[in-house]
């Protein structure tokens, strides 16, 4: 199989993309051009023809992309369309909100499992609906009992900081090696691990950068 290389500021264009194309196609958009395109997502047009045209010459010239083939298309290259279960790591604030968030499941994302080092979340989340309908919280001992009998290849950290480097190893031991990283810290895994790190304050200490370059 011909593996496509693609670079990743493409890769994140194509979800922008996917993501305009799945609605559009639920409401039953037919055709629709890379104008189109571009003025949803914020992305000049050239630029959509060109990271679009990694799928071939599969548009109508003149007219634009049939919108169902194109969310198949570019789903496909994503390998979002199959369900991916994921685990998350710390069922606190964080970790419950991101284990109910529609929107995961809605691009196939499903967090099948919670684990925590606290009795008292456990134990709760076995006879209350707080985090949501069979969705235990299990101890962190379980963790690999339930990555191997779910199969899964993703895991989100959602500790505190100094409990993160653990996690990741924990993950990686039982042989998740696709890691979203969301405690403040920097994690050392071995090379074959992909790690992303999610830090709001970096991205506001972005903005309030920019803030302080324009009133000075
Ligand atoms: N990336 C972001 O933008 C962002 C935003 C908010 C919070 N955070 C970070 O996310 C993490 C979680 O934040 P929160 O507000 O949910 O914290 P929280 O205190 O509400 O929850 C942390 C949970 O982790 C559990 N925990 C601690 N050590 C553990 C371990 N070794 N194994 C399993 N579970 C363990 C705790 O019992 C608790 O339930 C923190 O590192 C925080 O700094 C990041």
């Amino acid at each position: 199989m011909k593996v496509l290389k693609i670079p990743e500021p493409t890769v994140v264009r194509l979800s922008l993309y996917s993501r305009f194309l799945n609605q559009a196609n639920d409401k039953g958009m037919d055709i629709i051009s890379s104008d189109e395109i571009g003025v949803a997502v914020g992305i000049p047009s050239a630029q959509v023809r060109k990271d679009l045209s990694y799928f071939g010459e599969f548009g109508i010239r003149g007219v634009g992309y049939r919108v169902k083939d194109l969310c198949e298309q570019v789903d496909k290259l994503l390998c979002v369309n199959q369900p991916w279960p994921v685990v998350i790591i710390g069922a606190g604030h964080l970790g419950k909100a991101m284990a109910t968030y529609k929107g995961l499941l809605d691009r196939g994302f499903e967090v099948v499992a919670l684990f925590d080092t606290d009795s008292d979340a456990i134990a709760s989340s076995a006879s209350s609906e707080e985090v949501s309908d069979n969705l235990p919280i299990y101890p962190l001992r379980e963790l690999e009992r339930v990555v191997q009998e779910k199969k899964i290849k993703m895991g989100i950290i959602a500790v505190p900081a100094e409990s993160a480097q653990s996690i990741a190893e924990a993950l990686i031991q039982t042989g998740v090696a696709s890691i979203i990283n969301f405690a403040p810290v920097v994690l050392n895994v071995p090379e074959h691990v992909e790690i992303r790190n999610i830090d709001l304050t970096v991205n506001l200490e972005v903005l309030s950068f920019n803030l302080g370059m324009r009133s000075s």
